[in-house]
């Protein structure tokens, strides 16, 4: 326990007779204060209440903590604890539950208790005063009743018949305690079997509620309206509430307060809703579990699948991980029992392998781009087949994980290339505005005229993007015409056709409307969507990720091929109107042999799932092996590293605990190395035994702490636990 030693001034000295309080604030980043800091009251306030407290010159939000367990500490000589300023009356505190979920959560990904606690609340929580604070709460439940009253008026959704394979999951969900894997197709009517779930677990208590994540903020809207569709009619409007980033602070806080209150029976969001109060959670989903967009990449890097199922367990409610293509951390722990393995994992594993109404999964088609003429983008078959289901009104989806029209520029005269200047990594090509752009700064210049070295006007873009990916299809399909006797349409999707609010729906309600005859984009667009007329996905040149140094990239590839196939005829009836031809996914590649492309082939996720474990068990990796990076960031590679060598000395030297089952790897540079000119290099901190890890991380703070003081060059340093890439 560290107790507050900010400023105070005799005033605020209070006898001792007043309560003593622990409140959770977040402290500036990078103090040692992680714990709740001793404040006064002049009466008891039960922990999880929301109050103002003085910090330094500041006043800010803080959470009533619970008292330590070993018992209180006595005040520390010279200390003296300030008073409390104020109490956001009328939000009632934050459960029992959600203080174990913030102090779990700090504990495990090595953050303080404050800062995790109070990023996990809505930021206008953090502005407002108790008075405006008050407002909102009045004004937020009468229009809730408000929009109640209009839910009779939205369209009554069909009620469908489950197939088989979902009626055997949802009474599986039903009877069972799980956690779940529902290792579902694409097309399979995973969202169906989520919707009825839901319907269960709330049809079982007036007071249920349920929380469904989803990975990116463009898959909400149409989730949100399933769900209004399904539920407001019976529950209200205000029943359903959504929490992403891309709302307005006044919004989220509408609906964390919902949520909270338990007027909100549905929470719909991305990875931060898993810290949304629901003090009656009785279900939680996770759809598309093995998107590394769980993950949080700053401040506490927490992945909210897996506090998703640390909550369940927590707060006794049921949670289904969904995926057609999990992650191999969840397919391991979701293996059935065998002879040799009687226990089986701890999940219980769900099988749809089926699409809805006899839809079909698309035919791989494997182009080796070794047998093409030499520099085609498009091989004249892929081209062929895409030309031909344009001129019969269908469908198609080219996908490129990668935006703008040339990674690249190149000068063949001296070698020039368009380097960023403040990162190891070129400046991208886009050629709709001439500008060369970092993507990993952000850094923006106009394309020169001439080459900057050495003056030669030659200079010419080395590979592509989406940009220019999209402009040789429109050239080569400029005279297709569709049945309605009209030229083919390409457009394009991706981060940099989105950056308007709004431009993305419209960007997809265009596809949906069959606006659009070919679709190029990135991985935003390949998946969760439910596109009903796409019959062709092509994927024009995945190879890349094969050879990457990332153990997880050939994980990551395939499923997002998987997806991306996923795409492909979903409407089985849709295909039989138009004579039946099968849907199809084309691959360009040079290594046609590869094992990944063969299981692809077959549609086989086991298959490729068993043999990535067999090498992850050979080499000891995850989910055989549990992992940590530390990160140092330096003016140079040399003091980050340095930094690196110190804590990882001092670790041995001071012998800490739950070293004996942790190994410490040296520290080498990211694969990235440098981001606006500040030199990043990490080291890696493995162990079969996870508490080991845990243990040994606990510990190591203060060394990392302490170090620190001696490394003025350090700029900062993370932990990340469990993390993505590698
Ligand atoms: N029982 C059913 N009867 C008729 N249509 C259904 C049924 N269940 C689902 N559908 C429809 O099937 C389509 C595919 O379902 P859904 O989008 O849920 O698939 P999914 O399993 O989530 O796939 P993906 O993993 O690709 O996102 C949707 O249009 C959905 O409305
Ligand atoms: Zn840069």
């Amino acid at each position: 326990m560290t107790l507050e030693t900010a400023v105070t001034s005799p005033q605020d000295t209070f006898p001792t007779a007043r309560h003593r309080l622990w409140v959770a604030v977040a402290t500036p980043a990078h103090s040692n204060v992680g714990e709740p800091l001793t404040y006064l009251c002049d009466h008891e306030l039960s922990p999880g209440t929301l109050v103002r407290v003085p910090l330094g010159r500041r006043e800010v939000l803080g959470v009533v903590w619970d008292a330590p367990e070993e018992g209180e500490p006595p005040m520390p000589e010279g200390v003296k604890a300030r008073a409390i300023t104020g109490v956001l009356e009328g939000v009632a505190p934050l459960s029992a539950s959600w203080r174990r979920l913030a102090a779990f959560t700090a504990r495990y990904y090595q953050r303080a208790l404050g800062e995790v606690a109070l990023a996990a609340l809505p930021p206008q929580l953090r502005d407002l005063t108790p008075e405006q604070m008050a407002r909102r709460v009045k004004r937020s439940t009468k229009a809730a009743g408000a929009v109640a009253a209009d839910a009779a008026a939205l369209p009554h959704e069909h009620s469908v018949t489950l197939s088989a394979e979902q009626l055997h999951a949802t009474a599986q969900i039903a009877g069972e305690s799980g956690p779940f894997l529902l290792y579902g197709s694409t097309g399979s009517g995973k969202t169906e079997v989520y919707l009825h779930s839901v319907q269960q677990a709330l049809a079982a208590s007036p007071s249920a509620q349920a929380l469904v994540m989803v990975p990116e903020i463009n898959l909400t809207p149409q989730l949100e309206e399933r769900f209004l569709q399904r539920f407001a009619p019976i529950y209200g409007a205000a029943a359903v509430v959504s929490m992403h980033s891309g709302m307005t602070p006044a919004q989220r806080l509408k609906s964390w307060l919902a949520a909270h209150t338990g007027e909100a029976r549905i929470v719909l969001g991305t990875r931060m809703a898993v810290f949304a109060s629901m003090p009656h959670l009785a279900l939680i989903v996770v759809d598309e579990e093995h998107d590394a967009s769980y993950k949080q990449q700053e401040g506490a890097r927490y992945s909210a699948r897996d506090l998703a199922v640390w909550r369940a367990r927590e707060q006794h409610a049921k949670v289904i991980l969904g995926s057609a293509t999990p992650s191999l951390e969840t397919w391991h722990a979701s293996r059935p029992p065998t002879p040799e393995d009687p226990q089986g994992g701890r999940y219980l594993r769900l099988n749809m392998p089926s699409r809805i109404g006899s839809a079909e999964l698309p035919r791989v088609r494997i182009v080796d781009m070794g047998q093409q003429p030499r520099a085609a983008v498009f091989s004249p078959p892929l081209l062929q087949a895409i030309t031909e289901r344009v001129e019969r009104g269908e469908q198609c989806l080219v996908l490129l994980n990668r935006r703008g029209f040339a990674p690249v520029l190149h000068c063949k005269e001296c070698g020039w290339k368009s380097d960023c200047p403040h990162c190891s990594a070129h400046q991208v090509f886009h050629k709709i505005d001439r500008t060369l752009r970092c993507h990993h700064c952000g850094f923006t210049q106009r394309v020169p005229h001439a080459c900057p070295a050495c003056g030669n006007v030659d200079i010419a873009p080395i590979g592509r993007g989406t940009e220019q990916l999209e402009e040789q299809l429109a050239a080569l399909l400029r005279n297709v015409i569709t049945p309605e006797r009209r030229a083919a349409r390409v457009a394009r999707i991706d981060a940099d056709t989105t950056k308007a609010k709004g431009a993305l729906e419209e960007q997809l309600a265009a596809v949906h409307n069959g606006e659009i005859d070919v679709l190029v984009g990135t991985q935003m667009v390949a998946k969760g969507h439910d596109f009903r007329r796409i019959t062709l996905v092509a994927a024009v040149q995945p190879d890349g990720a094969l050879f990457s140094s990332d153990f997880r990239a050939p994980e990551r590839l395939f499923a997002l091929l998987m997806q991306a196939a996923g795409r492909a005829g979903r409407d089985a009836q849709y295909i039989a109107s138009q004579g039946g031809e099968p849907p199809e996914m084309w691959i360009q590649t040079w290594h046609p042999e590869h094992s990944l492309y063969m299981a692809l082939r077959q549609h086989d996720y086991p298959r490729f799932a068993s043999e990535q474990l067999q090498e992850r068990a050979d080499a000891g990796m995850p989910p055989f092996a549990h992992q940590a990076l530390v990160r140092a960031d330096a003016r140079t590679q040399e003091a980050a590293q340095a930094f690196l060598k110190a804590v990882s000395s001092a670790a041995h030297e001071a012998q800490l605990p739950g070293l004996a089952h942790v190994y410490l790897f040296p520290p080498v540079p990211m694969a990235v190395q440098r981001i606006a000119n500040v030199e990043r290099a990490q080291m890696l901190v493995e162990s079969t035994h996870r508490g080991a890890l845990q243990h040994f991380l606990a510990a190591w703070q203060g060394v990392l702490h302490a170090e620190r003081a001696h490394h003025k060059a350090v700029i900062r340093w993370l932990v990340d636990v469990d993390p993505q890439g590698i």
